[in-house]
């Protein structure tokens, strides 16, 4: 199971996680497949978040483990990188300075892998910017080429499209694909998209009331384009799910 090369073996049994009287998580199970994409929808507040947040080992959970390879964490993994919705740059540093942040090595070393993850991101002319002058979707590229730098075995994506506008969403999810396929790493990507969900993954999971409660592997070939029938139909299907009876009714009656 052990494997230093591609992405890292997932597995969460059984985690909770209670803030005081609150159980946010109530007994996750999940396996993640080496190089495996996986997209993790629900509603807001049902504890998507929470769960990528232990995955990285920022928080620790109630009960339950995380196994990374089959090996249960302590600590932040350097192999396990995230990223936000917000690009969480530093702003008093230029492009290249972000992205080199953390590295370790000779500074010619140390400069030649930060610009080959710009290079990876498109933007090899924007390395002696400040973040300031870059528009959200370049922020967030260098944001990925960030997280990237590490060569990490499995991403956490905590929507991090979400506050995109919708040409630079789509160029942004041919790009994650494009390198999620290129280097292999296993990725989790929380969206209230579903249908950038079923665009991207290869396995959808609701979570409701934390605790997953659909697992859905989709089985379309790629690249999958927008439009396409089975494809709608997937995201009609998840929609369906994520939708209670309620809502289903009210839309109904709206419709005639
Ligand atoms: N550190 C914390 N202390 C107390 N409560 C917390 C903490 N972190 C999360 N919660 C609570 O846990 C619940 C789930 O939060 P979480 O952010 O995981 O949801 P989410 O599904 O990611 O929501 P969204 O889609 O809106 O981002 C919320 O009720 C939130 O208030």
């Amino acid at each position: 199971m052990e494997s230093e090369l591609g992405g890292i073996h997932l597995k969460l049994e059984g985690l909770r996680k209670s803030f005081g009287t609150q159980a946010v998580l109530r007994g996750i199970d999940l396996e993640v497949l080496p190089g495996e994409f996986v997209a993790i929808v629900g509603r807001s507040g049902c504890g998507k978040s929470t769960m990528l947040r232990l995955i990285a080992g920022l928080e620790a959970p109630t009960t339950g483990n995380v196994l990374l390879d089959g090996k249960r964490s302590h600590r932040i993994e350097p192999k396990v990188r995230m990223m936000f919705q917000d690009a969480r740059l530093l702003p008093w540093q230029r492009v290249q300075a972000n992205v080199e942040l953390g590295l370790v090595g000779s500074q010619a070393d140390v400069r030649q892998t930060a610009s080959q993850a710009l290079c990876s991101v498109g933007l090899e002319n924007r390395a002696r910017e400040w973040p300031a002058v870059l528009s959200g979707g370049q922020r967030q590229r260098v944001a990925l080429a960030r997280a990237l730098v590490g060569q990490p075995r499995l991403l956490l994506l905590d929507e991090p499209l979400g506050a995109l506008d919708a040409l630079t969403r789509i160029e942004m999810q041919q790009l994650l694909e494009r390198l999620w396929q290129e280097k292999q790493f296993t990725t989790l990507l929380i969206t209230h998209d579903v249908e950038e969900a079923v665009v991207l993954a290869d396995r959808v999971v609701l979570i409701e009331n934390g605790e997953v409660t659909l697992n859905l592997r989709i089985s379309l070939p790629r690249p999958r384009v927008r439009g396409d029938m089975a494809l709608a139909q997937m995201v009609e299907k998840i929609l369906h799910r994520v939708m209670g009876k309620q809502e289903r009714e009210n839309l109904k009656a709206i419709a005639h």
